[in-house]
């Protein structure tokens, strides 16, 4: 009987500083008591839960120039860098549940700085690639890869609480799937760098599969850091999120990349983050959105909806 060897460190970051809606920081409660961690023990995972991170005990601040919270967003994510780490050298998959998407800074350095050189898939509506002098709302969740990639060191200004940060990631190493709403700047950016995109016009003209597939021909055989903002799939299916952008993932889509990611064996990390639950109109609208980021993460973690096999024995007992 095959069983499931994947050992899995959970980490709870309720942090929203990133941006400016309430809610996103009960993301990592919800998701844990829609079943998460039942669910990856029922289909043989081995599951440490570490717990929430305390990220926002910091006093309000004001802003700096238009950067919205920068001392509590670098305070934030060097916290979670470290508990990243931690969960790595202790030999799990980790799953970082999010909170907003500036959380990505720690979680990919972090990351890094346990494995080595990684692989980023960033599957999102949005690049989240502004640097602090292009963003136009001054919120850090739509900057997190501006401080991660080396090719943009010299476009970052120091701030306070992030000398920390050390870039981490490559540009050639790094694939968007999802894209819909990129800002000019980020745009420039993208092409700048040379930086792999699917956007949603891909995903449609060839079909996720042959995405998936290109996906994985392109990236290097590096540790896979997978990281899913919630806001990729489409808003129909998940309107409980803080930017929900028309003309998105499928369910199916959504849950087949993290299927397609997980049997390449590659997956070493993995961001589940966005879900806001105040964002939701009805209760329905927060648990689809909740619940399909169960599905997301647990088909990360070896579910396939052909069914899962069950160390157990079926036989009848001997008469
Ligand atoms: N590009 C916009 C929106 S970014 C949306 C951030 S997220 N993490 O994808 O929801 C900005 O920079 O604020
Ligand atoms: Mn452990
Ligand atoms: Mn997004
Ligand atoms: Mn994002």
């Amino acid at each position: 009987l095959v069983s499931n060897s994947r050992s899995v460190g959970i980490i709870g970051a309720p942090f929203s500083k990133g941006q400016s809606r309430g809610g996103v920081e009960r993301g990592p409660d919800l998701i844990r008591a829609a079943g998460l961690v039942q669910r990856l023990q029922e289909q043989g995972c081995a599951v440490k839960d570490y717990g929430n991170l305390s990220l926002e005990d910091a006093a309000a601040e004001e802003p700096l120039g238009e950067l919205k919270s920068v001392r509590a967003v670098g305070s934030a994510n060097r916290r979670l860098s470290d508990a990243v780490q931690a969960a790595k050298k202790d030999g799990h998959t980790s799953v970082m549940l999010g909170g907003d998407h500036s959380l990505a800074i720690g979680s990919i350095h972090g990351h890094t700085t346990a494995v080595g050189p990684l692989s980023v898939v960033w599957v999102d509506a949005h690049a989240d690639i502004n640097t602090p002098l292009t963003t136009y709302t001054g919120n850090f969740h739509g900057q997190p890869m501006s401080f991660l990639l080396h090719e943009l060191r010299s476009y970052i200004p120091p701030l306070p609480n992030f000398s920390w940060v050390k870039p981490c990631v490559s540009a050639r190493d790094l694939v968007y799937i999802g894209l819909r709403d990129v800002d000019p700047a980020e745009h420039h950016i993208l092409k700048l760098l040379g930086v792999k995109a699917f956007s949603m016009s891909e995903v449609d003209q060839l079909g996720v599969a042959r995405v998936m597939e290109e996906t994985c021909d392109y990236l290097l055989k590096k540790p896979i850091h997978l990281s899913y903002d919630i806001d990729a799939i489409d808003p129909s299916v998940t309107p409980a999120t803080g930017t929900p952008v028309t003309g998105g993932l499928t369910y199916r889509e959504g849950v087949y990349i993290s299927e397609y990611l997980c049997q390449t064996g590659l997956l070493s990390g993995v961001d589940l983050v966005e879900v806001n639950p105040l964002r939701g109109q009805t209760e329905e609208a927060v648990q689809s959105t909740v619940n399909t980021a169960v599905s997301v993460l647990v088909s990360c973690l070896g579910r396939v909806r052909e069914g899962n096999p069950v160390p157990a024995d079926y036989r009848l007992p001997e008469p």
